[in-house]
C-alpha cells in the first residue's frame, strides 16, 4: 500500500523537496506548521512525516524539539541532510528594481540565512515572516503588492514565480537536518544510502549536583562514544531550568548505551532515547 507522509508545507518547501528526494513514491501531504505535522503522525493521519531540524547557518529549529519533548514524543528514524539554497523570488507581474520591493517575507530560518543579502540590497524592505519558505511563495503569487519571497527553485516553478536573485544565503555550505518521525514498527527507509549511524539523547540533570554535566560527558567520553552535538534548552519550569539534547555518532547498542544510562541515572539525571538512526545525504 503507497505510505502516506506528512510534512512542513506547503508545496515548495524545503521539507518537500527532502520527502521527494528520500520517498519518490509515496503519497505527500502538506502541513501548515510543524506541530501539526507531528499530531498528524501521532493520530495516524499519516504514516510518517518530516520536519526541519537544524540548519548549518541559523542552528536549532526550536519548535519542533521543544514539541516533540514537551509535547508529542515520537522517535526520530532517519536523518535527512539537505543542501539549502535561498533564492530572492517575485510575482511574475513585478516589473520594479530591488529597491521598489516593499516587503520580504519567508520562514524565520530563511530570513536568518539571508541577514547580509537583506541589509545591503533590501534595506528597506519590511521583514515579515511565514510558517515556511513555501507559504511565503504562496503569498507573493496571489499579491499585487511589492513583496519577495525568500524560497527555492521547487517553490518558483509551483507558484509561477520569477527568480530575481540567485544564492542570496549569506555562507556556503548551507545545510538543513529533517528528522523522520513514525510510530511504524517497520519504518520506510529512504531508497539511497546511508553515510552514518546516529543516536539522540535527552538528558535532564539534577539541580542540587555541581559538576553532573562534566560527569555526564565523562560518561560517554572514558567509553570513546564520540558526540557531534550538545546543546541545552530550557525546561520551560523556570529560569535558569534546562534539558540537554544530545547526538551520539553511533547507533544505539545493548552494551554502552544501557551503561550510560544507569551511571547518568545513579548522578540523578533523566534520560530518554529520543532515536536511534541512519543519516541520509542529498547531493
Ligand atoms: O520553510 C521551509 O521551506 C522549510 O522546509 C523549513 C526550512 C526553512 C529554511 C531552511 C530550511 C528549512
Amino acid at each position: 500500500m503507497t505510505k502516506k507522509i506528512g510534512y512542513l508545507g506547503p508545496k515548495g518547501t524545503f521539507t518537500k523537496l527532502a520527502v521527494d528526494w528520500a520517498f519518490p513514491n509515496a503519497e505527500t501531504h502538506g502541513f501548515n506548521t510543524i506541530p501539526e505535522c507531528i499530531d498528524a503522525v501521532n493520530n495516524g493521519t499519516v504514516d510518517a512525516g518530516v520536519v526541519p531540524l537544524e540548519n548549518a547557518i541559523e542552528g536549532t529549529v526550536h519548535l519542533t524539539i521543544d514539541y516533540l519533548v514537551h509535547q508529542v514524543r515520537l522517535p526520530i528514524v532517519a536523518e535527512l541532510v539537505v543542501p539549502i539554497e535561498q533564492h530572492l523570488l517575485l510575482n511574475k507581474d513585478f516589473k520594479g528594481e530591488l529597491g521598489d520591493i516593499e516587503e520580504v517575507l519567508s520562514h524565520s530560518h530563511a530570513i536568518a540565512q539571508c541577514h547580509q543579502f537583506i541589509h545591503k540590497e533590501l534595506p528597506q524592505a519590511k521583514i515579515e515572516f511565514a510558517n515556511s519558505t513555501g507559504r511565503a511563495a504562496e503569498i507573493v503569487a496571489s499579491s499585487d503588492r511589492s513583496q519577495a519571497a525568500i524560497g527555492n527553485v521547487l517553490a518558483a516553478k509551483e507558484y509561477g514565480l520569477k527568480i530575481a536573485r540567485e544564492n542570496i544565503h549569506d555562507y556556503p555550505n548551507n545545510h538543513t537536518r529533517f528528522a523522520v518521525l513514525t510510530k511504524a514498527e517497520e519504518p520506510m527507509r529512504p531508497d539511497h544510502e546511508s553515510q552514518s549511524e546516529k543516536t539522540t539523547l535527552l538528558v535532564t540533570l539534577p539541580t542540587d549536583n555541581p559538576g553532573a554535566l562534566h560527569q555526564v560527558l565523562s560518561a560517554f567520553s572514558w567509553r570513546k562514544m564520540n558526540l557531534s552535538k550538545i546543546e541545552s534548552r530550557p525546561t520551560k519550569t523556570g529560569l535558569g531550568d534546562y534539558f540537554f539534547i544530545i547526538d551520539v555518532n553511533q547507533p544505539y547498542d545493548d552494551a554502552l548505551f544501557p551503561g550510560v544510562q544507569s551511571e547518568l541515572e545513579a548522578l540523578g539525571c533523566d534520560i530518554t532515547l529520543l532515536g536511534t538512526y541512519s543519516v541520509f545525504n542529498m547531493k
